[in-house]
């Protein structure tokens, strides 16, 4: 079985640890993970999921062939750099890391480096993750097919060209945040309306469950299935002209842009030259 090294031990390398652990891609003991600092989340880490954990960034290199890039996009270019004499055309890198183009990775090596860039969001801890992935200059069907396989067991999967990856990271990278402040925000307004709050959680939670559910259920579209909530002169009208009023729509069109470009300078904040 191959072995992988996850550049990080934060938030994106805990989820990830516990759907590939739970869907059995790799095992336990083939899995070894870096920090930079944090020795007790480390331990953490090595004590909860029974990886192997490191501080020798060449050790991870020589004895991993898929090489996770799992840190924030500033701190990119401090692991190529500590892991650039180590790479061979074999290692597969993957980076999840916002903005960061492919180009700039394998500018760290004069091999012909195979990279991949993924955006995954948080629901890989569950299996539920929307990744997006695209692949470098280098790679292939191969390292697709690698790196597919890796994200499938979070979730699903869809190939795109590098060009939308801030427009993704924008949507479904950050967009699990947009639908918890959702879920908050319609918690807030059944406690305004009255509302005991441990009911009004309940009820908010479970109504974006279900709405989401239907969708892939029934197959059927949201605007479909808007219209059959919607009676004509209802409840569910009169919610929806005030949203309209407010702005919902244009809200998450801006929030959505905000992200993308936020996307954009984190890229040039890293020191990233070029486009997407
Ligand atoms: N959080 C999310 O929902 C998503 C995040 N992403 C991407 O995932 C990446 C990680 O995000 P997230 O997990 O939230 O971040 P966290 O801040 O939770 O974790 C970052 C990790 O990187 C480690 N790190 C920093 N510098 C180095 C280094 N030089 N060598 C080794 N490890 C290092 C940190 O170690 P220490 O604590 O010791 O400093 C920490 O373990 C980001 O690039 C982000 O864009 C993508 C999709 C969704
Ligand atoms: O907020 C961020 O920058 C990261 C990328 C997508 C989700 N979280």
């Amino acid at each position: 079985m191959e072995k992988v090294g996850f550049f990080g031990a934060g938030s994106m390398a805990e989820a990830l640890l516990k759907g590939l652990l739970g869907a059995g891609v790799f095992r336990a003991e083939d899995i070894f993970v870096i920090n930079k600092k944090n020795d007790e989340r480390l331990e953490y880490i090595k004590k909860v999921y029974g990886v192997k954990v490191t501080r020798d960034y060449s050790e991870i290199a020589r004895k991993c062939s898929i090489l996770m890039l799992l840190v924030k996009p500033k701190d990119v270019a401090e692991v190529m750099e500590k892991i650039k004499d180590h790479l061979k055309e074999g290692h597969l890198v993957i980076s999840v890391a916002a903005g960061i183009t492919t180009s700039f990775i394998e500018g760290f090596s004069s091999k012909k480096l195979k990279v991949i860039r993924a955006m995954p969001n948080i629901s890989c801890q569950i299996k539920e993750s929307a990744t997006a992935i695209a692949a470098g200059c280098h790679s292939g069907e191969c390292e697709l097919k690698k790196a597919s396989e890796i994200f499938s067991s979070v979730g699903k999967v869809i190939l795109v060209d590098e060009k939308w990856l801030d427009a993704v990271t924008a949507l479904s990278g950050s967009g699990p945040a947009y639908v918890y402040l959702m879920m908050e925000a319609l918690t807030e307004a059944g406690v305004r309306a009255g509302l005991p709050e441990k009911v009004s959680y309940e009820l908010a939670v479970q109504t974006v469950f279900g709405a989401a559910k239907m969708v892939l259920e029934t197959g059927e579209e949201p605007v479909t299935l808007r219209k059959k909530v919607t009676s004509p002169g209802g409840t569910t009208m009169a919610g929806i002209e005030t949203l309209e009023k407010m702005g919902f729509v244009n809200a998450i069109v801006q929030a959505v842009k905000s992200a993308a470009r936020r996307s954009v300078e984190m890229r040039k904040e890293s020191g990233v030259s070029g486009n997407s």
